[in-house]
């Protein structure tokens, strides 16, 4: 605070010098003028007076005026009012001394006369001479008190003023220096200019954010030092200081800011700038404060990327995909467009992951998403869409000139070696083809005719390429079993699933109990019954079997619990429940089985979960987890549809199950097929082998039932044992011990 300091010092000095000059003066000046014009009023009076008296004498006493000088003087004193040495006295016309007081006066002094009288005639005249030396001493007195009253005034109007001025100085450079200190501390940059845009101030944040120092930038203008560009397209944007100045109002952040700085990088920041106004309203000045937030940006970049990308590939993710399959399908509308769409599945990848583990599997998903990369344009948009499953949109690509594209791809994955460990693997991949065009429908159709396009490859044997046809029956198969979804989950709404149970009887009779394996219907909106082969494929496929076999699960635990309270406890042995793979190797069923258990008060050792071997070979560590879970509280488990799968004796060893159901397409023609037959021996015995109980499938005449009973097989399951019946009118007996060739005909009874 020097600069008002060294102006308001000698300003103030001179200002107080001059006002107790003023007054250092004007006081004996007052006081002589006021005092000499008393004294002048004073002796004119006297003189008129005097001469009045005297000229009255002289009128009565016309020889006093020549003779009696001495009573003339004594006249001319009498009267005398003042204390002030005065000199009087009387001289004739002629100006001849009459009469004198004795005093002698030394100058200065004041003079008066006043014409004497005789009968109206003018004899002569009286004069008062009155010395001036005591009132110009009392000036000086005067002149002394006034010097007083001026140094007095001095000092008030000096010192005073000053204090107080300086005290508000001080005051106020503790507020600049607090602001400043708040400026200097503050996170944030901060920019001060004046009304012309000229820089006033950088705080240290600034001075780093810009690559200016404060005293460089000082004067410099503001679009020098702050200059700014809108990242994603380059541009440079308004100087936001100069604005808020310009418009008188906030200027709040920029989007998408970056601060050039002074080195010529760009920082990305957020800036706001206001006008500074003063008292009066102008604006006098503008602060710019802003912060860096590359930080926060590449923050929202990395989350975007997140939710669009897939994270173990990098390459965009179904949502993403789709959001552009949209746009395209848009473009085509408009712009009456080809563009070709691919779906791709890798055939058997879960291999990889089975053999050599997921990180293996995770591996080979990544080098292969980077050769599949390779080998498309640019321009053309490559998806993980889930799993190993893989998306490609070709823009402007019609499906003839798609075929080189597609082709390269297929012949780039058959090519492609994954090795892990010392193995080597290949893998093949299926890919469905769709052109999109105005005419295709909408996004979900699209996709979904990509996707029975991709299956329908895969069914004429995998590792190839399956073009859509609109009027195609494979594919119209396959979106047969989408329409299923809409019916199936509509079912589950309305409660149209039915239980049925059927026997499974002992070959060889014993008096265990009975059996039952329990088997779902669906009834249609007109009460018909549906079979689950037409239903389980597409529930299967499309995610909707956790829902029904929650459903199975609870009402068959909901029966048994019913009936189990009854007298027929010790009736019932064994109670099968199928259980898809989509259920147990995706969702926490082993909670929800022994919830439902306690809840139905239902003895875990009655119920035994069939898994298909197909499931359980897929999902081979979840399957063998999930079995020793529920078997370590008491339920059992079968094996169903066994033999179906090729490699399944090497696994069977690692399922702690109850039994094998051996395939029913082997039981059904074991009679005529030699094959066959084996198998169901092979299966068998391997069973006994491993100490496992096994159960025929598909049992529907007595032929079979005599080869198996002379195999040895434990248990038959079929026509010939018991059709399905609602479980409803569920009755549990014991069954039948009775000699085998008996059997079929108590079996008819029961049923
Ligand atoms: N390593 C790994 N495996 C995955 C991932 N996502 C899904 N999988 C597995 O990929 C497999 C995909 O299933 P499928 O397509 O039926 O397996 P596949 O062996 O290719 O069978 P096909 O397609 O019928 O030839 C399953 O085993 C999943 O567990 C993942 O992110 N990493």
């Amino acid at each position: 605070m020097t600069l008002p300091d060294s102006r308001l010092v000698p300003n103030a000095t001179w200002l107080a010098g001059i006002f107790a000059g003023l007054i250092a003066l004007a006081f004996p000046l007052l006081y002589f003028g006021l005092s000499y014009q008393y004294q002048v009023a004073s002796i004119q009076t006297e003189v008129e007076f005097n001469a009045a008296n005297i000229s009255q004498v002289i009128n009565a006493n016309p020889e006093l005026w020549q003779f009696e000088e001495h009573r003339l003087v004594s006249l001319l004193t009498d009267q005398a009012s003042t204390t002030l040495p005065e000199s009087r006295r009387i001289v004739d016309t002629k100006g001849k001394l009459i009469a004198q007081s004795q005093e002698k006066l030394t100058p200065p002094y004041l003079s008066r006369s006043a014409d004497l009288r005789d009968s109206g005639s003018i004899v002569g005249r009286v004069e008062v001479n009155r010395s001036l030396s005591p009132l110009l001493l009392d000036t000086a007195m005067a002149a002394l008190i006034g010097l007083l009253l001026g140094g007095v005034t001095f000092m008030v109007f000096r010192t005073y003023p000053l204090r107080a001025l300086k005290r508000a100085l001080s005051t106020l450079a503790n507020e600049k220096e607090r602001a400043e200190v708040t400026l200097h501390s503050i996170g944030d940059a901060v920019i001060t200019t004046n009304a012309d845009g000229c820089i006033e101030y950088l705080n240290p944040v600034a001075e780093q954010l810009t690559g200016w120092s404060s005293a460089a930038a000082y004067g410099q203008p503001s679009s020098q030092v702050f200059n700014i560009i809108n990242e994603n397209t380059g541009e440079l944007l308004d100087n936001p200081a100069e604005k808020a100045v310009r418009e008188n109002r906030i200027v709040s952040a920029t989007n998408h800011a970056g601060l050039i700085k002074r080195n010529g990088k760009i920082i990305p920041i957020e800036d706001s700038a206001a006008p500074i106004c003063n008292s009066h309203g102008q604006i006098i000045g503008a602060v710019l404060v802003f912060h860096d937030v590359s930080h926060a940006r590449a923050m929202a970049i990395k989350l975007s990327h997140q939710a669009s990308h897939d994270a173990l590939t990098g390459l965009l993710n179904r949502h993403a995909f789709e959001t552009r399959l949209q746009q395209v399908l848009e473009n085509a509308t408009r712009e009456n467009s080809y563009h070709t769409l691919c779906y791709m599945d890798l055939d058997q990848f879960k291999i990889v992951n089975d053999t050599c583990g997921h990180t293996a599997g995770d591996e080979l998903l990544r080098q292969l998403s980077a050769e599949l990369r390779a080998q498309v344009r640019g321009s053309d948009i490559l998806a993980r869409l889930g799993g190993d499953e893989f998306g490609l949109l070709l823009e402007g690509c019609s499906m003839n000139m798609s075929d080189i594209i597609v082709g390269k791809l297929l012949q780039a994955v058959r090519d492609f070696r994954f090795s892990w460990q010392e193995q080597t693997f290949s893998v093949g991949v299926s890919i469905g083809v769709v052109s999109v065009h105005a005419e295709c429908g909408g996004l979900m159709e699209i996709m979904r005719a990509a996707d029975s396009a991709c299956y329908t490859a895969k069914d004429r044997g995998r590792n190839r390429i399956y073009v859509y046809q609109p009027d195609d029956h494979e594919v119209a198969l396959r979106r047969g079993e989408m329409q299923w979804v809409s019916r199936i989950t509509k079912a589950i709404d309305e409660d149209r699933f039915r239980l049925y149970y059927q026997t499974i009887q002992p070959i060889i009779p014993d008096a265990q109990g009975a059996h039952y394996e329990i088997l779902l219907r669906m009834l249609d909106e007109d009460g018909k019954i549906i079979s689950p082969a037409s239903f389980i494929p597409a529930a299967e496929r499309y995610g909707l079997m956790p829902a029904i076999d929650r459903w199975v699960i609870q009402n068959t635990f909901a029966k048994l619990g019913a009936l189990y309270r009854g007298d027929t406890k010790q009736l019932l042995h064994t109670c099968s429940i199928n259980l898809s793979g989509t259920s147990w190797a995706n969702e926490d069923l082993v909670g929800f089985i022994c919830e439902m258990a306690a809840q139905y008060r239902v003895p875990a050792r009655v119920i035994c979960f069939e898994l298909t071997e197909t499931a359980a070979i897929t999902h081979l560590s979840k399957a063998i987890a999930f079995i020793r879970e529920l078997k370590s509280v008491g339920f059992r488990f079968s094996l169903d549809d066994f033999g179906s799968g090729v490699s399944s004796f090497g696994y069977l060893k690692q399922l702690p199950v109850d039994y094998l159901k051996i395939d029913g397409g082997f039981v059904r023609n074991m009679v005529d097929d030699k094959i066959d037959l084996a198998m169901v021996e092979t299966i068998n015995n391997i069973g006994h082998i491993m100490g496992i109980k096994t159960i025929a499938e598909f049992v529907e005449n007595e032929a079979i039932l005599e080869k198996l009973t002379h195999m040895g097989v434990d248990n038959a399951q079929g026509y010939a044992i018991a059709k399905p019946l609602p479980l409803d009118d569920m009755i549990i007996r014991t069954p039948a011990v009775t000699p085998p060739q008996e059997l079929s005909a108590s079996l008819m009874v029961a049923n």
